[in-house]
């Protein structure tokens, strides 16, 4: 088993990445403090729980723990104020209380759900994040949880940080594999915003990645979730740095939005979304050969790079200034300087925005 510090001062917090971790869960909320004579509640969804749930409870029951377990409907469109309220509803039925926790067993939309119904059930309680997609490796660290609106991703949300991650990576061989590619563009987006070796690392391992080898998927998640809390080490709430995390999902969340959510997976999203960045950074004077690099990176690891012509550049325009990166009238992007450095660009012209959407429904690989 490895171990990474998300070091945040009092709110630090292990990520334990291994195989065969889900049998200990129950000792690992012993670890994590959470009290033996309170409720935990563990949300799962549809594809996840059937796999995995039983074990969990196991473990939660046999240390101890008293177990309330709430199944969504697997998919994004679970990420919403509705199921939100289900789950509370559940929570509260079965009599969890201040010292409770949740448990997020699942991938990103699981992950975000739990984790904001823990920051605001009775305003806040235990959290602990057991991811068990590839794409989670990023969503489980640094504490943003949201649910989305239809009109905009993620718009209701909190920063609220678990208390440990286990990463068990054997649960990832049960992951089809579109779910593999998607949770990928996540992993190769670590490299391409600060790790240059890491990003044509993930290029030249591609075929390995996707073929969950479980040698090159453990190096790259560990890789990914060292970089990623690294960046949440120095600025927690984004009131700078963190921003560049966001690379690629100024245009990725208006393409989930506007799509309906799930027609694209998170990852494609920002796969396309990233190509975009890089389509901006050439308009902006940057060396179109970035552009080239990361789409020959995401095209290795079977991700889409061109926004299909069905997608009105209005609509998606009137999606980006709903986000929360458009400000005081203005859109950020994160925008490539070179392959693993990233510059935050706040005054980008909507002009430039409205070509490259033009631009990103002829160049690329279709889907
Ligand atoms: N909070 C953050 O920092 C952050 C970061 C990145 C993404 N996100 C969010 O994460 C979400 C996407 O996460 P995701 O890609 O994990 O999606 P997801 O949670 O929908 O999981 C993908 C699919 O795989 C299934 N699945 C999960 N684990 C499985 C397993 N081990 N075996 C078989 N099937 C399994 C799920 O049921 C689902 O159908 C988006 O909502 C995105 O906005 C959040
Ligand atoms: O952790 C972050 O910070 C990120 O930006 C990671 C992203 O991959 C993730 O999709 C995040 O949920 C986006 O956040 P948002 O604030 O743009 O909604
Ligand atoms: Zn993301």
């Amino acid at each position: 088993m490895r171990s990474i510090t998300v070091d945040l001062g009092e709110r630090s917090y292990p990520i334990y990445i291994g195989s065969g971790l889900l049998r200990s869960i129950g000792e690992r909320c012993i670890e994590a403090g959470f009290a033996q004579r309170s409720p935990l509640l563990v949300v799962s969804d549809t594809e996840v729980a059937p796999r995995y749930l039983e074990q969990v409870e196991a473990s939660l029951r046999s240390s101890g723990y008293t177990v309330v377990s709430h199944v969504i409907q697997a998919g994004e469109a679970s990420k919403s104020l509705a199921v939100y309220e289900e789950v509370i509803t559940t929570a509260i039925q079965g009599g969890l209380d201040r010292s409770s926790a949740v448990l997020a067993l699942g991938g990103g939309v699981v992950g975000d759900l739990a984790g904001f119904v823990a920051a605001s059930y009775m305003r806040g309680i235990g959290f602990m994040q057991i991811p068990t997609t590839i794409l989670a490796h990023d969503s489980s660290v640094g504490g943003k949880v949201a649910v989305n609106h239809p009109l905009a991703k993620n718009m209701l949300g909190a920063f609220y940080q678990p208390s440990m991650v286990l990463y068990d990576l054997d649960t990832l061989a049960t992951l089809p594999p579109r779910q593999v590619a998607s949770g990928l563009a996540e992993v190769v987006k670590h490299g391409l915003i600060l790790d240059r070796e890491f990003a044509y690392w993930c290029r030249e391992h591609a075929d390995e990645l996707l073929a969950l080898d479980p040698e090159a998927l453990g190096y790259a998640l560990e890789r990914g979730c060292a970089i990623k809390a690294d960046v949440i080490g120095g600025d927690e709430r984004e009131h700078g740095q963190r921003a560049i995390l966001n690379l690629g999902h100024t245009i990725g969340h208006a393409i989930e939005a506007v799509g309906g959510y799930g027609t694209f997976l998170h990852g494609e999203a920002i796969a396309i979304g990233m190509a975009g960045s890089a389509l901006l950074a050439a308009k902006l004077g940057r060396d179109r050969q970035i552009y080239e690099d990361t789409v020959s990176m995401l095209a290795a690891l079977s991700l889409p790079t061109r926004l299909p012509s069905k997608y009105s550049g209005k609509e998606l325009m009137e999606a980006m200034m709903h986000d929360k990166k458009f400000k005081e009238g203005r859109m950020t992007f994160i925008v490539p300087e070179a392959i693993g450095e990233v510059s935050i660009i706040s005054d980008v012209q909507a002009s430039d925005v409205t070509e490259v959407i033009a631009q990103l429904k002829k160049e690329g690989s279709p889907w």
